[in-house]
């Protein structure tokens, strides 16, 4: 089994991300969680880029007691130094020296010919070792780079002093099979190459950026680089997180293994997410707020009778309480009997069978149906369950300014259907009128109350109503239009109401009799 040291550059390349700026307090709160997270090396900034840098690489340099500090840095005198001025305090220091070595770098950003570069790379990494105990060099642009060429870059490296040296994909160019293929080259034709550590880092400019790190790790790296949540320059780095757990999760393929406290995952993503305001896509592996929500009947069933029909990963590895099964238009009656359950509900199967119906109907139409919306649903169900009438069909005509009308369809208990219109004042009293119709009640409204119970565009409304009448009754209608709770609170409340004098008129005849 070969071992994996994790480099975060979260604080340095991370921070590269467009729109993303750290404060030196929030770099030191992410530099305490990588800590924890146990990253080996952390890249904690690059000194000489601005006082601000300079300050967070030193002031986390003196904190972090368990893994090595490093900065960036040039091949520039100035740059070593001031790293080094950065990093005195640091228990365990390291500078990261880079230089292009691509003909496209070389020509048009550098303006150096090979020989000057090579040239630079013993310069710098002779400082740098005089004044660091671990330096690592990266040949940057690697993989636009000619192998011969990056392959005697490295040397040089090695044989000026560099502990590790890193073949990034700066552009996000490469592919797995091709890094792959380069490591083992790096293997053949570097004559230092085991007096060094290998390093991959990649860029996720055509999204293959951790398939490319593992296709490394398999070609014979033993230090991945990348940021957690895959943020960085352009379309980002390498998310560390994914590999990590691809590694544990792969152990059987890869046979290696991390320092990594994998349960620290969810808690450093949402950390990282929430001081650099980049939000984690919800489909994001690992630490995206659906990697493991089940949406579908037949995946929540699976998941219900053994989680790992549908799980690779159980959630707790990586610090997530709980898998989440989402009550949603593809959910079946497993699931919805087993939330119902876990919030309270026995429901006999006719009961069950009616409130999945309402929730389905439901769910056609809102995104996600929440634990509120169940209550709301069952509350409104088991009261509906022995209605004498039932609204099965409201149409509303507003016109501003105007009397409003709208026609009422109901069924009673014997699957009778009962039609009016009317209009009103306003669109609830045309429901109302147009019920009072069909009914024939003679009511009077004295109490009517809104409420949303759910949150969002989709919220379920509750409506309250009191009536009276030969006394007086309330009732409630939960729908997700305000007008269709209105006329199932009012459908409610009357249906007590024709009830009532049911009784009373049955009373009256049994004491004339
Ligand atoms: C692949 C990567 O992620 S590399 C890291 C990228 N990160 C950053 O650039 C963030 C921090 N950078 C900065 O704050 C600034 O760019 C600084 C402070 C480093 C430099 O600023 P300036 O001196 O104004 O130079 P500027 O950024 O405009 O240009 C870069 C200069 O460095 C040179 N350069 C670039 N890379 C290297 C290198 N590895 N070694 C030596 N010189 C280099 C360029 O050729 C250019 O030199 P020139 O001025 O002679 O043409
Ligand atoms: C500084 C280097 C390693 C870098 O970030 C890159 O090449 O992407
Ligand atoms: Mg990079």
């Amino acid at each position: 089994m070969k071992h994996i040291q994790f480099m975060d550059t979260t604080l340095r390349d991370g921070e590269q991300s467009a729109g993303v700026n750290l404060n030196p307090q929030e770099k030191l709160q992410i530099a305490k969680q990588l800590e924890r997270l146990g990253i080996h090396v952390m890249e904690a900034g690059f000194a000489s880029a601005s006082l601000g840098d300079f300050q967070s690489v030193q002031e986390i340099g003196r904190v972090i007691q368990h893994a090595s500090v490093m900065s960036l840095a040039r091949a520039k005198e100035s740059d070593i130094r001031e790293a080094y001025e950065a990093l005195k305090g640091a228990v365990a220091p390291r500078l990261h020296i880079f230089i292009a070595t691509s003909d496209i770098h070389l020509k048009y950003k550098l303006r150096m010919s090979r020989l000057e570069v090579l040239a630079s790379i013993r310069e710098s990494v002779k400082l740098a070792k005089s004044l660091f105990p671990t330096v690592q060099f990266s040949a940057e642009d690697a993989t636009r780079t000619e192998h011969a060429f990056l392959a005697q870059a490295l040397e040089e490296a090695i044989r000026c002093g560099a502990d590790v040296v890193n073949i990034p994909d700066t552009v996000g160019y490469t592919n797995p099979q091709e890094y792959l293929s380069l490591f083992r080259y790096m293997q053949q034709h570097v004559p230092s190459y085991e007096k060094a550590i290998f390093s991959c880092h990649c860029h996720d400019d055509l999204g293959l950026a951790v398939a490319n790190s593992l296709a490394a790790i398999e070609g014979g790296a033993l230090q991945v680089e990348g940021t957690i949540n895959g943020i960085g320059e352009r379309a980002g780095n390498a998310a560390l997180e994914e590999i990590a757990v691809a590694l544990r999760i792969r152990e059987d393929h890869y046979k290696a293994q991390t320092n990594l406290v994998l349960k620290e995952i969810k808690a450093t993503s949402a950390l990282v997410s929430r001081l650099t305001g980049m939000v984690v896509p919800k489909n994001k592996a690992i630490v995206g707020a659906n990697a493991f929500a089940h949406e579908s009947g037949i995946h929540q069933d699976g998941v219900l009778k053994e989680a790992s029909t549908y799980e690779i990963i159980s959630p707790q590895l990586v610090g997530e309480e709980q898998n989440k099964l989402v009550l949603g238009k593809h959910s079946g009656r497993h699931a919805f009997t087993e939330r119902m359950k876990e919030i309270g509900y026995e429901l006999t199967e006719e009961e069950r069978d009616r409130a999945f119906r309402t929730f389905k109907q439901l769910a056609d139409r809102k995104k996600e149906v929440t634990e509120e919306d169940l209550h709301a649903l069952i509350l409104g169900e088991t009261s509906l369950v022995h209605q004498p009438y039932e609204v099965k069909h409201l149409q509303a005509h507003f016109i501003s300014n105007g009397t409003q009308s709208a026609t009422v369809v109901l069924e009673d208990a014997n699957g009778n259907v009962l039609e009016d219109a009317a209009t009103g004042a306003g669109s609830i009293e045309a429901i109302y009128n147009a019920i009072d119709r069909i009914l024939q009640l003679n009511c009077k409204l004295v109490d009517y109350r809104i409420q949303s119970i759910t949150q969002g565009q989709d919220a379920l409304a509750h409506v309250h109503v009191e009536l009276e009448g030969v006394t007086r009754v309330t009732g409630f209608g939960v729908a997700q239009d305000v007008l269709e709770a209105s006329a199932r609170a009012y459908v409610h409340a009357a249906g007590k109401l024709l009830k009532r004098s049911e009784m009373d008129g049955k009373t009256n005849r049994m004491l004339s009799r």
